[in-house]
């Protein structure tokens, strides 16, 4: 019922990353036969969370496909801080390698901001170190943080220019709502950031042309909080309680899909939204370090 209309509205993000990816790995071959070598992500797992697992997973099989080289390091949950930072002054020292991620959350008891101030800039592929953030902020050429770098992609390809789009960004965090916001209004919308003390967020929302949910609560945003034909991005990744005869709970976003897809202009799913866009962008980030490191001008087309 009404398959074909509601088709046309969702965003396939899991579709645009695979494009994305091909083009990051059509870039590959040029970039070895300059350097003689592939460009390298490391990925630092601590503890073995199986969320994180399967993301790591992920990121592994991605970076090979596009034919990187992926350096996984694992440390058990009881390592210290310190042979956490040891190991990413390794990295940073290792010329194989053109970016490092460590994965987040970290075991309780470690300091991220310690962490990830540890980690060279210029290898900083989820673009969270000080020196990337503050060059994001100030319009300089920054290593940008994957998800919302992935958003911002997302949009432009279905509506174009942004200039003069109300934005309305639920969720403030270092991680997506704030860089999402330094996106944004380097585009040209107006941009307003809500959080958790914003008061009557339902009607914030309602003035948005652009929605992007990234709170980390199941369904949260109603149908009834937007202007019909807002584009809605929804960053959420929550995991339902299990159902009867289910192993494992679904997966939702932010917003009630259900409700915002008739009233949407254009919507992400969860799963299949943003999250491949993620992946892609991290390998897409790691080709621009690996460019930029080499002192080769970076592809255009990426
Ligand atoms: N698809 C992907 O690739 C990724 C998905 N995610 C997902 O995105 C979501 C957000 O992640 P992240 O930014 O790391 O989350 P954080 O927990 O760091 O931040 C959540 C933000 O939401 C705000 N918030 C919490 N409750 C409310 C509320 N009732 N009304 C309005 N705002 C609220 C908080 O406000 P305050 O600051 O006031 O506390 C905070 O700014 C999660 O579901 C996460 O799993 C995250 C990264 C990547
Ligand atoms: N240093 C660091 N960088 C990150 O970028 C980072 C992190 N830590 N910690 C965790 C979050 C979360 N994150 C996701 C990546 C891909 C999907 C993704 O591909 N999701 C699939 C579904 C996957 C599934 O089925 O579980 C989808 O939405 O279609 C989701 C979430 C990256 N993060």
């Amino acid at each position: 019922m009404g398959g074909a209309i509601i088709d046309s509205i969702i965003i396939d993000g899991k579709a645009f990353a695979a494009i994305l990816r091909e083009k990051v790995a059509s870039h590959v071959p040029a970039f070895t036969s300059a350097t003689g070598r592939a460009p390298g992500l490391a990925v630092i797992l601590v503890g073995d969370d199986p969320a994180s697992n399967v993301y790591v997973a992920s990121k592994h099989k991605a970076t090979i496909a596009a034919g990187m080289q992926s350096f996984e390091h694992r440390l058990p949950a009881t390592a210290t801080q310190n042979q956490l930072i040891d190991l990413v002054q390794k990295l940073n020292a290792d010329e194989n390698v053109d970016g490092i991620l460590v994965q987040l959350p970290l075991p309780g008891g470690m300091d991220d901001k310690a962490v990830i101030a540890a980690i060279n800039p210029e290898k900083d592929v989820d673009g969270f170190h000080v020196v990337n953030a503050g060059k994001l902020a100030v319009g300089e050429d920054a290593l940008v943080p994957c998800t919302p770098l992935g958003c911002l992609m997302l949009l432009k390809d279905r509506m174009g220019d942004l200039s003069g789009q109300e934005a309305v960004i639920i969720g403030r965090s270092n991680i997506v709502g704030k860089p999402m916001a330094q996106l944004l209004l380097n585009e040209n919308c107006t941009v307003t950031l809500a959080h958790s003390r914003t008061r009557d967020l339902e009607n914030v929302v309602r003035r948005a042309d652009i929605v992007v949910a990234a709170v980390g609560r199941a369904e949260m945003v109603k149908g009834s909080w937007l202007k019909p034909g807002a584009v809605v991005i929804d960053v959420g990744i929550n995991r339902l309680a299990p159902a009867d005869g289910e192993a494992k709970g679904r997966l939702v976003g932010d917003v009630d899909f259900a409700e915002a897809a008739p009233l949407s202009r254009a919507i992400t799913p969860v799963p299949g939204g943003v999250g491949p866009m993620t992946i892609a962008c991290l390998l897409r980030n790691c080709l621009v370090a690996a460019y930029r490191r080499a002192g080769l001008t970076q592809p255009k087309d990426i």
